[in-house]
């Protein structure tokens, strides 16, 4: 995570809950490499039951995460981000790929394999209304992965959970006390409390934040941020909003319709995206500073909704809301590739980088009319459309251009 927005929580050393089971890693190390991973869930139909279809959530993603640091990944609703999570964290079973973990094939694990590397990835989850069970006492929902996993705690449980609940800045004291008496965000961090019982590894957080009020956003995202730089952790947070992963991540992958589109550090991503969709949502992302908002500020607006991942576009997905698409874009499928180092993207037309097609030039015709350019900002005048949004400054770029 970067020293962006670092908070001031202060968190107790962690002590040990029993022995690891795998080698700790060394920062850097690739913890979890992910390669050709699909999911595709059926559709049934009729008496028979038969297979007619099928939602290709995930459809053949490659990515790596390294020890020690935080992949943001962003994208529309429906994406795939939360099937990626849960696929990463083996919530899920894959159809196509494999997912390994501190170099170890754990794609295909059941549910006695996967046992001793439950320790080491957790997950919190998005909705802290719903993921904690309303009958049972904070002490009982924090202590269950010690119960479930057979590790006794030097000290007892008890004494470890109060612990885990000062590590995420909640009353101790308050153990014995349900749910519905914790406001959101002390759920959250009761999540949080959970997640980190068996001292894990990795950590996949699926749209931590987004169900909480913006005021108490940046308190959960800077206590992840203080959490990993006290316990080593590795995250990997999934949110559908730049604004969220902006601040703490060290790298952020785009994903449309099940693929990744575009992966890159977080610095180059912000201050030279390539994807016309990650320039798309970066144009969208607030602008913190109210003396940046002036009229001048543009946001390129997708029209439309992403498409049904039953039956996704041909060639590349994004070809049907892209103002740069052309022919070849519809009939091939651009191949993911390093155009700078530290960033890849899938695309025949990037932004600031070498067109990948320069000969096809021709724009699709649904391509003149797939965004609009409307100015924003207190002054702004009524929505006006631009010819050309790649001339767009995303917020990013202006800052960037401006240093
Ligand atoms: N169990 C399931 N059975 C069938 N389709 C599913 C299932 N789970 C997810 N999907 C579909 O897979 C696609 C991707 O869903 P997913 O929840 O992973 O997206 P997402 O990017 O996380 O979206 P959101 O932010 O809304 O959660 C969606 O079209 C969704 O309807």
């Amino acid at each position: 995570m970067t020293s962006d927005d670092k908070g001031s929580t202060p968190v107790p050393a962690q002590r040990s809950v029993g022995a690891a089971l795998t080698e700790d890693p060394a920062p850097g190390e690739v913890l979890l490499r992910v390669s050709g991973l699909q999911k595709h869930f059926p559709i049934r139909k009729g008496l028979l039951q038969r297979q007619s279809g099928a939602v290709k959530a995930v459809d053949g993603i490659d990515f790596e995460v390294r020890a020690g640091e935080t992949l943001g990944v962003v994208g529309e609703s429906g994406c795939g981000k939360s099937t990626m999570g849960r696929l990463i964290t083996r919530l899920l079973e894959p159809t196509a790929g494999t997912v390994e973990f501190q170099g170890r094939d754990i794609t295909h694990l059941g549910v006695a394999g996967m046992r001793p590397l439950r320790r080491d990835v957790q997950m919190i989850f998005q909705d802290p209304y719903s993921s904690l069970n309303p009958r049972h006492t904070i002490g009982t929902i924090v202590g269950a992965p010690f119960r479930l996993q057979r590790v006794s705690p030097e000290g007892g449980v008890k004494k470890e959970v109060q612990r885990l609940l000062e590590v995420v800045g909640l009353n101790p004291e308050h153990y014995n006390r349900y749910p519905h008496e914790f406001s959101g965000g002390q759920r959250q961090r009761i999540g949080i409390a959970r997640a980190l019982a068996l001292k894990p590894k990795l950590v996949v957080a699926d749209e931590p934040v987004s169900a909480l009020d913006v005021s108490i956003q940046a308190q959960v995202v800077n206590l992840l941020d203080d959490l990993q730089t006290e316990l080593g952790l590795t995250y990997v947070i999934i949110a559908h909003d730049l604004s969220v992963v902006r601040h703490v991540s060290d790298r952020i992958a785009v994903m449309y319709l099940g693929k990744i589109v575009e992966l890159a550090d977080r610095k180059s991503l912000y201050a030279s995206p390539m994807h016309p969709y990650t320039k798309a949502l970066m144009s969208a992302v607030p602008i913190p500073d109210p003396r940046r908002r002036t009229a001048k500020s543009e946001r390129i607006l997708l029209k439309g909704d992403v498409p049904s991942p039953i039956s996704p576009p041909s060639g590349c997905r994004f070809h049907t809301r892209c103002w740069k698409a052309t022919e070849i874009c519809a009939r091939q499928e651009p191949v993911f590739v390093e155009l700078r180092p530290g960033q890849s993207v899938a695309c025949h037309h990037p932004e600031n980088a070498a067109d990948q097609a320069p000969g096809d030039t021709v724009l699709l015709s649904a391509a003149v009319d797939a965004v609009a350019v409307v100015a924003v900002g207190k002054d702004a005048p009524a929505p006006t459309h631009v010819s050309d949004p790649s001339q767009v400054r995303t917020p990013s770029e202006a800052a960037a251009d401006d240093a």
